[in-house]
């Protein structure tokens, strides 16, 4: 981090207000001092590298460039990890320092996000022999293509077909449709030369459901498509330009039968087909990116967070009094709204998703053992918890991106790319609508077994207490908070679920009822994330280990959480809690004495990201806080300030005003 010394004054002030160790906050928040060091230390060996510095912003490159550009600089970055390993003997620690290169997606994050976790969590052992090492050393690179141009919600919907030929113990690929052509893989536009593919297994004309299969597309040493693919890329989008997203075509192209990904089913040399266990397991790989989106849910609020409050601390715009200073923009209540709640969701995330990862890792380790009585929930929980801070996170970042005014709309501020590349969660590894009605089906067991008095998995047993406690009043505490919010969320499923029985009495079968009553389904499931939300995040900081000092703030930031959301949806915890209209203006008060409670430590806060300025890559949210330098420094790069005169002058304006005189 840059020296004091060099500070905006207002910066330099604001950190000196704050109330509790920054260098605590931060360890706190990456798992351990140690943790926080060898992050730091990794990162200062990647920015290290000078080939990884960009001689100008990426927003002057065409497309094309912008994706060369990116490829570059992700080999150099595969190298610097390469290295790390090797000398420690391990993997780099967990780091963001990808953004502080790529700048926007790097074009093997389907490589290491999902081809290489598909080969480990779908393959056999021999499978996993065979292409691990390739894969993981780079020596072949893939991705994982499952979206086609007409299905990508509805996977069983897929039109991609493996059929197979048991004289040459082949599967044969083909894309006999314009629809089915694989749409949206990452890195398939120009990079891989792999894929995961998933597609219809046809053995004598039977069909079997969807599975995985390994496909080389491209020539290793020239790089051409192979006889019988057609592969291209999509083209730009509102963000992941540098993702190189593709489309992907088959024409009768075989693959060896042990290219099918065999963990789960079997495909036989004679081509008997061997049923998994759970036909659901092949798509584990989704569960685990659907987890791990959550964690990433809690960077993004923080990278927006960190660039608005310090930028917050900086400008002056207006008086509180009139015969006061400008203010720093910070200080107006207004303010505080917009960003507080982006700094108290970013710690909400995380120990959510630690705590969806804790789960993770206990399912996998079931199912090695062939135990799955808890997939349900797991897939239910990533399902709904992957929408929610998705759709919560994209809306923070652009309440941080407005509360920068103007110089928000700036690309030097960062705050429109990563808007781009947030929202774009709310949609791939399962669009959020379709994702809260996945958990829905599971509330709507999980209501029924509570009506027959079963007892229920953790995440949903709240529904059976709230049964019981439905009379107890209301209490203005942050458990009492927690569970109102169970409440609400027992309400609507309960609702949904009564709703689902009213139109299937009216003569509707379970599907169209369910439709009918889909509105209600997915309002139920975002109150259940909710919930989950604001008691595992209460439970996260009452259990943590911070000192008094630090204690005292995360658990003002919890409950500014909790609170947040409680005046956000007062009319559903109205319908169905026993909260008051008193109630509801004491939490109004709280909540305002919250935001002025967090606001002396505001830029301690977001000091205790630990984001470094080359992963904001903003101007307006480095930590010196030269903001009005930066905005004129970057302004000055712009190939239009290159010369004095553009010849756009001499082409078309000249000879208009000319003509004009006539
Ligand atoms: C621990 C992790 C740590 C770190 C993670 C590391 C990395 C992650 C971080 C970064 C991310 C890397 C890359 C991301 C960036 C961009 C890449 C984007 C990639 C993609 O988008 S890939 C394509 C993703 N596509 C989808 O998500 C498709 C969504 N659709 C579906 O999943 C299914 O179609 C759907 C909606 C689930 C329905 O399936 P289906 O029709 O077959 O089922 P039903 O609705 O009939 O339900 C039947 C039954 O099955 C249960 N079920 C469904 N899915 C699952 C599952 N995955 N697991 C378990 N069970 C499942 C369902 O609940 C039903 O049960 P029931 O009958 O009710 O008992
Ligand atoms: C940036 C980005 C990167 C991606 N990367 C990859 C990748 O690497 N590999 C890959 O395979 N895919 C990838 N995808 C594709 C992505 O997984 C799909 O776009 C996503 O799963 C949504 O599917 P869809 O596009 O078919 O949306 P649709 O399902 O067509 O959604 C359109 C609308 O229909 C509604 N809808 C659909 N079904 C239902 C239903 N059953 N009930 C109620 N409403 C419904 C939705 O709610 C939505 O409002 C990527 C997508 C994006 C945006």
């Amino acid at each position: 981090m840059s020296t004091e010394t060099k500070c905006n004054p207002d910066l330099v002030r604001e950190r000196a207000k704050c109330t509790f160790d920054v260098n605590e906050l931060i360890n706190l928040f990456y798992g351990s001092e140690k943790a926080t060091k060898e992050r730091r230390h990794f990162e200062d060996a990647v920015l290290a590298v000078k080939e990884l510095k960009d001689a100008i912003p990426e927003e002057y490159l065409s497309h094309k460039e912008r994706y060369e550009n990116g490829v570059r600089k992700a080999t150099i970055l595969r190298d610097v990890y390469r290295d790390y390993k090797a000398k420690h003997n391990r993997d780099p620690p967990p780091n963001q320092i990808t953004k502080a290169v790529i700048k926007d997606i790097s074009p093997f994050l389907l490589h290491n996000g999902m081809f290489v976790p598909t080969i480990a969590g779908q393959g056999t052992p021999e499978q996993q022999a065979e292409w691990l090492p390739k894969a993981e050393s780079m020596q072949i690179i893939g991705t994982y293509a499952q979206t086609e141009l007409g299905h990508g919600s509805f996977i069983r919907g897929l039109e991609t077909i493996a059929t197979y030929d048991p004289k040459t113990e082949e599967f044969v690929l083909n894309n006999p449709t314009l629809t089915s052509f694989k749409w949206w893989p990452g890195g398939l536009g120009s990079t891989v030369n792999h894929c995961v593919v998933v597609a219809q297994l046809y053995i004598n004309g039977k069909s079997h459901g969807i599975h995985p299969f390994i496909a080389q597309i491209r020539d290793l040493d020239t790089h051409k498509p192979l006889p019988g693919v057609k592969v291209g890329e999509i083209g730009p989008k509102m963000g992941f330009q540098t993702a190189n997203n593709g489309f992907l075509g088959f024409d009768n192209f075989r693959i060896p039968r042990k290219n099918m990904l065999m963990k789960n089913a079997q495909v036989l040399k004679d081509g008997t087909f061997v049923k998994g266990i759970n036909e659901k397991l092949t798509y584990g790989t989704m569960v685990m990116v659907r987890v791990g989106i959550v964690g990433d849910c809690s960077f993004y609020a923080a990278l927006a967070a960190t660039i608005a409050v310090r930028y917050s601390a900086v400008r002056h715009q207006s008086h509180i009094k009139a015969s006061e200073p400008e203010a720093q923009i910070l200080d107006y209540l207004t303010q505080q709204h917009k960003l507080f709640i982006a700094v108290a969701s970013s710690h909400v995330y995380r120990n959510a998703y630690l705590w969806m990862e804790k789960m993770y890792t206990n399912v996998m380790k079931e199912l090695s053992q062939d135990k799955q009585d808890n997939l349900p929930e797991l897939h239910a929980t990533a399902c709904c918890l992957k929408a929610v801070c998705s759709r919560d996170a994209g809306s923070l970042v652009e309440e941080c991106r407005l509360a920068c005014g103007g110089h928000g709309y700036m690309a030097s501020s960062n705050l429109p790319l990563t808007y781009g590349v947030t929202i774009a969660a709310v949609t791939y590894e399962g669009e959020r609508t379709v994702l809260l009605l996945q958990t829905a089906r599971y509330l709507m067991k999980a209501w029924m077994a509570a009506l027959k008095g079963k007892v229920l998995s953790p995440s949903v047993s709240y529904l059976l207490n709230s049964l019981k406690e439905s009379k107890k009043p209301w209490q203005n505490t942050p458990e009492g908070i927690v569970k109102g919010f169970q409440h609400v969320s027992f309400g609507k499923v309960k609702a949904a679920y009564e709703t689902i029985q009213k139109y299937m009495k009216q003569g509707k079968d379970y599907e169209d009822a369910w439709n009918l009553a889909s509105v209600q389904l997915v309002k139920a499931s975002e109150a259940h994330s909710r919930a989950i939300l604001c008691e595992v995040s209460w439970e996260a900081v009452c259990s943590s280990s911070a000192s008094p000092n630090l204690s005292r703030v995360l658990q003002q930031l919890a409950q500014l959480y909790l609170t947040y959301w409680t005046l956000e949806t007062s009319g559903d915890l109205l319908l169905y809690s026993n909260i008051t209209k008193d109630d509801l203006i004491i939490l109004r008060d709280k909540y305002e004495e919250l935001l002025v409670a967090i606001r002396p430590n505001a830029v301690g806060l977001v000091d205790g990201f630990d984001l470094r300025d080359e992963i904001l890559n903003s101007t307006l949210g480095s930590y010196d806080g030269r903001v009005y330098e930066r905005l004129m420094e970057e302004a000055l790069k712009s190939p239009l300030n290159q010369e004095t005169v553009n010849s756009s002058f001499h082409k078309y304006l000249k000879p208009m005003m000319e003509k004009a005189k006539l």
